[in-house]
């Protein structure tokens, strides 16, 4: 089963999370004028236990066609990519809940500009960069107890194609 590629919005992503970018958000100008805060741009999540942690993630792409084995979801706390290359990459998606079937994954290209961050639980893929590797910002839980659970495709062709 193909996947289709949606550009990255804030409107069709709210179901998964946020998207951090410039593009529509909430700014005002702060220090005299010499700079716009654009701001509250994500909620970060974390539980009691945990604390937040803040990360660079240095990815390198993989190969396309790429066969979809997988998704994981972080239950105890959001997790954020900031791309700091400027470069476009995949978000693959599902929305929370003990399943995933493959008709509920959205596939997503976010352009250079674009930050995702996942709400807890939400099920997605790990990073997806595109053409070269890729450093992420990445801003998400830290702390005692599993926060990584993994669902597996048995048999199911599911392809990401660029
Ligand atoms: N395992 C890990 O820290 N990375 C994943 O959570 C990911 O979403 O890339
Ligand atoms: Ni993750």
């Amino acid at each position: 089963m193909p996947l289709k590629i949606e550009p990255l919005t804030r409107e069709a992503f709210a179901p998964f999370g946020d998207v951090i970018e410039t593009e529509g958000a909430e700014n005002f100008p702060i220090n005299n004028g010499s700079t716009i805060r654009f701001h509250d741009l994500a909620s970060v999540e974390t539980d009691l236990n945990g604390r937040v942690l803040v990360n660079i993630f240095r990815a390198t792409p993989l190969d396309y066609p790429l066969t979809i084995r997988l998704v994981e979801r972080h239950p105890k706390g959001s997790q954020a990519f900031v791309p700091l290359n400027n470069r476009p990459y995949l978000v693959l998606v599902a929305p929370k809940g003990e399943t995933v079937r493959p008709e509920d994954l959205r596939a997503f290209k976010a352009n250079g500009k674009q930050g995702v961050n996942y709400h807890a639980g939400v099920w997605h893929h790990p990073v997806l960069a595109l053409n070269e590797v890729s450093d992420f910002l990445v801003i998400d839980r830290g702390g005692e107890g599993a926060n990584c659970d993994e669902l597996y495709f048995e048999d199911q062709d599911i392809t990401l194609t660029l």
